[in-house]
């Protein structure tokens, strides 16, 4: 075990044959870890990002994992350190200092879980953030208690700080939802697909149908330099604290749960079977997000003003 050092140039283009194709890798960096060695780099199947390529040692077969998470664009100088049995710490030498310092999870245990998940060899990006600036945000709270709300006030009042993570869901639109923009209103089947190819970070069903967090939805609002808020049900905040996207995790609550009917009821989206199914779920998901320790601030949605306050500036 150890860190092999960055190839030369006479080592950079090799045709590595994993027993049913062959991929071409070049300006690779290699590290060994636990049984694995890991060939960090652009391969012809990876596109305009990283790819990455694992020799398991004890087979000597070549190995294509499914890459989770937000993928660092390809460089043409990369350094990679071994951090621990779990991770490894990639720098892009000619990226800017904001996306020049990247991490590898090969053997977390949240890499652990995905590829019991999945079954297949997984292994996951996530980008170290300078600060706490840009960590995403991730929002959860039963069906009306006005997540919605206060996010919109948030992205009106600061749309260039703050970009929204646009879910897939299989529910069907709203009267004055938008494909793309409320939602990415999508077929099960499709969805289900996409989940099975690692394309989520998180999903869950919830109020019967499925809803997902795609990595792209998150990717887009990083590329553009803002900060991801995602609206999303205790289920997809436990698997996104699980993951390495290190998010901030905030519960809005209702004053009472007579006032959450009243608002479920008011906003007139649901049937009155539906808003049955969303207020008998929000008891469990109120205890939830009492009691689970997911969340970092829990907080009271009663006066908008004083809620929308207190978001901008949780204490
Ligand atoms: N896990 C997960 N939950 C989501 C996602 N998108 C939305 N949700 C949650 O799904 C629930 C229902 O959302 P929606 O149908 O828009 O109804 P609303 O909460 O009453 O406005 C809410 O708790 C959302 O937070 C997602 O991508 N993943
Ligand atoms: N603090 C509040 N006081 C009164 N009504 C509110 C408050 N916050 C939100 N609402 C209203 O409650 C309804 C549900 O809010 P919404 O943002 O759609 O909830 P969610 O996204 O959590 O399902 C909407 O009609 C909204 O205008």
């Amino acid at each position: 075990m150890g860190e092999a050092p960055v190839m030369f140039e006479e080592d950079l283009h090799k045709n590595i044959s994993n027993g049913t194709r062959s991929v071409s890798m070049a300006y690779e960096a290699v590290v060994a870890v636990a049984n694995k060695q890991y060939l960090v780099g652009s391969t012809d199947e990876s596109g305009s990002s990283i790819g990455v390529l694992a020799l398991d040692q004890t087979t000597s077969k070549w190995i294509t994992p499914v890459v989770l998470g937000d993928k660092p664009k390809i460089c043409m100088d990369l350094s990679v350190i071994i951090l621990n049995e779990e991770r490894i710490l990639v720098i892009r030498r000619d990226a800017a200092s904001e996306d020049s310092i990247w991490f590898l999870e090969l053997n977390t245990k949240f890499v652990r879980d995905q590829s019991q998940a999945l079954e297949t060899e997984v292994v996951s990006w996530s980008k170290g953030v300078i600060g706490d600036d840009l960590k995403p945000v991730v929002i959860s709270g039963p069906s009306g208690v006005g997540k919605g709300t206060l996010i919109s006030k948030l992205m009106d009042d600061f749309p260039t700080k703050f970009g929204f993570s646009v879910s897939h869901t299989t529910r069907a639109p709203r009267q004055n939802e938008q494909n793309g923009v409320h939602y990415h209103f999508s077929v099960r089947s499709d969805m289900e697909k996409d989940i099975k190819d690692g394309k989520f970070l998180e999903y869950a069903l919830v109020h019967d149908n499925l809803y997902g967090t795609s990595v792209e939805a998150v990717e887009v609002v990083a590329d553009a330099g803002k900060r991801c808020i995602l609206d999303i049900d205790v289920q997809g905040a436990r698997q996104v604290r699980a993951s390495p996207l290190g998010a901030k995790f905030i519960f809005i609550r209702p004053p009472s749960f007579a006032e959450l009917e009243n608002r479920l009821r008011a906003r007139g989206t649901e049937t009155e079977e539906q808003v049955q199914k969303r207020l008998r779920n929000a008891k469990a998901e109120i205890e939830q997000g009492l009691s689970s320790g997911i969340f970092d601030h829990i907080l009271e949605n009663d006066d908008l003003e004083v809620c929308y306050r207190n978001l901008k500036h949780p204490r």
